[in-house]
């Protein structure tokens, strides 16, 4: 970490950093008028940032404001298909390739009909930052389409992925732009994806993409990554306070990949989880949710949540996925989308006693519910620095694949374990060298921001 403190902070540079953020902040929304997703990703960083504009000049004088809110380049282009029943449809593929200074562009891909520009540049944006932390060489990028897998047959998917690979594999490879999945893309996807890749190619690059079949080129321990991360990240923090999960009570929000492996580590370190959810609705066992039966469901049989109480009669379902944060917990752990706690779902969960919030999900608390959150003494883990577990395990999926070798299980995770560490370090001392101490999202956001700003700087301006 940088020596920050030795630098003065006068009036004069305070004052100037405030106008200079003011200044930005204004030609973005004019810019963006309409990127709801994108404008409230980059004010949050914006309030953390002023103090570091006030200690470092340079940065304005080198514009890295208004470069790193502005991708580097968009791609967006049509992905034609064919259903089952031979009739033709289009939908609209997108990867955001938002900063290169750290490390080629990296960062999921996610099928969900909301994609639009907004989303895909928030979720590059907040990418930014959350693989700068990570300390590993990775730039920033964002893809997806507005295709729903929902209902959707095996081979319908597969001619989708096929048909949006074909048009991607003309913007990426292992040094210059290496997704993974998100929301709608798993290993199956992954593995679509790979195989139309190295077919247009006409060679085997395994380093293209991550997040593959650990027996196909794929890293063990990737699929657990972003939940354990998340966990790992939360223990820390509440160690700090002399806390932990042992004993407690625990929320998680969707039944997909990072809410699965966030429910077994919370398991694991002993803690009961009552709640799990998709976006039909939630279920509560207040003895504790069967991990098992949710795996199975969602895993193989891809069914929803509500098929849970079938077999677990003692468990409730309740339809009103949002309704999940009424249920009184220790911790909670919104692992399903954006935005997915708001104001009152904050106030919900005070009232019901929570102490600690971990954001598995990119960006799903309002900047009101995280206001309140903080305000209340509720210990907040950013997405940012808690869900970077996935994203550093595809770093290592990288390497592995760069040196034709696999590490095994017990080593990911030991590593997984000190980068979700060393992230929570650089969150706290970052926090507390610019006076905030314990607010980890400022410090997540000043962390991650030094390292990119710094070799913004060093490149020179392009
Ligand atoms: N997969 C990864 O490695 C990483 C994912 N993330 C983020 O974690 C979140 C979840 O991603 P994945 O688990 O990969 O996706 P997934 O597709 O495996 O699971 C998403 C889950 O959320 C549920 N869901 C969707 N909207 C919902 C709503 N409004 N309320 C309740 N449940 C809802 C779905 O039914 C599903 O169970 C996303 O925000 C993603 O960007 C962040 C870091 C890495
Ligand atoms: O593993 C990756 O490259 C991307 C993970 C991701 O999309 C995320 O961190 O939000």
């Amino acid at each position: 970490m940088r020596q920050l403190t030795k630098i003065e902070s006068t009036q004069e540079n305070r004052s100037r950093a405030n106008d200079y953020v003011h200044e930005v902040y204004e030609l973005i929304k004019k810019r963006n008028p309409d990127e709801k997703e994108f404008l409230q990703a980059t004010r949050e960083i914006f309030d953390s940032l002023r103090p570091v504009f006030a200690k470092h000049p340079e940065y304005i004088r080198n514009g890295i404001l208004e470069r790193l809110t502005e991708p580097e380049r968009i791609i967006s282009f049509r992905v034609s298909w064919e259903d089952d029943q031979g009739k033709v449809h289009v939908n609209r593929g997108f990867r955001v390739q938002f900063n290169s200074d750290l490390g080629p562009y990296k960062g999921g891909i996610r099928f969900h009909p909301s994609v639009n520009t907004s989303i895909m540049k928030f979720l590059a944006f907040e990418q930014i930052f959350k693989n700068a932390l990570t300390g590993l060489p990775i730039g920033a990028g964002k893809g997806g389409s507005d295709f729903d897998p929902k209902g959707k047959s095996e081979r319908e998917i597969m001619r989708f992925t096929q048909s949006f690979m074909t048009e991607l594999s003309k913007h990426i490879g292992p040094d210059v732009d290496v997704p993974a999945g998100d929301i709608g893309v798993g290993r199956r996807e992954i593995g679509y994806m790979f195989g139309q890749y190295n077919r247009l190619k006409g060679g085997y690059e395994a380093g293209v993409l991550t997040g593959k079949d650990p027996n196909h080129g794929g890293s063990l321990g990737r699929k657990e990554a972003t939940g354990y991360g998340t966990v790992y990240f939360v223990e820390e923090m509440l160690n700090e306070n002399s806390l932990s999960f042992k004993d407690s009570k625990v929320i998680v929000s969707g039944s997909g990949n990072v809410s699965t492996y966030a429910i077994e580590k919370a398991l694991q370190l002993g803690a009961t989880v009552v709640a799990c959810s998709d976006s039909g609705g939630y279920i509560y066992d207040k003895n504790g949710i069967n991990l098992d039966t949710v795996k199975r469901l969602k895993e193989v049989e891809q069914k929803r949540i509500s098929e849970y109480v079938k077999e677990h009669p003692e468990a409730e379902y309740h339809e009103d996925c949002t309704a999940i944060w009424s249920i009184p917990c220790d911790i909670a752990l919104p692992c399903a989308t954006q935005n997915e706690i708001d104001e009152i779902a904050a106030h919900m969960l005070i009232g019901n006693g929570l102490k600690a919030l971990g954001e598995g999900a990119n960006m799903p608390c309002t900047i009101e519910a995280i206001t309140i959150f903080m305000e209340n003494g509720v210990l907040f883990a950013p997405a940012k620095a808690a869900n970077a577990g996935g994203v550093a395990v595809s770093a290592m999926e990288m390497s592995q694949n760069s040196m034709r070798l696999a590490w095994t299980e017990e080593e990911i995770d030991e590593r997984l374990k000190l980068v979700m560490k060393n992230i929570y370090e650089s969150c706290k001392t970052a926090a507390d060298n610019f006076g905030k101490p314990g607010n980890l999202v400022m410090g997540a956001n000043v962390a991650g921001f030094l390292k990119v700003a710094d070799a913004m700087v060093a490149h020179g301006i392009r």
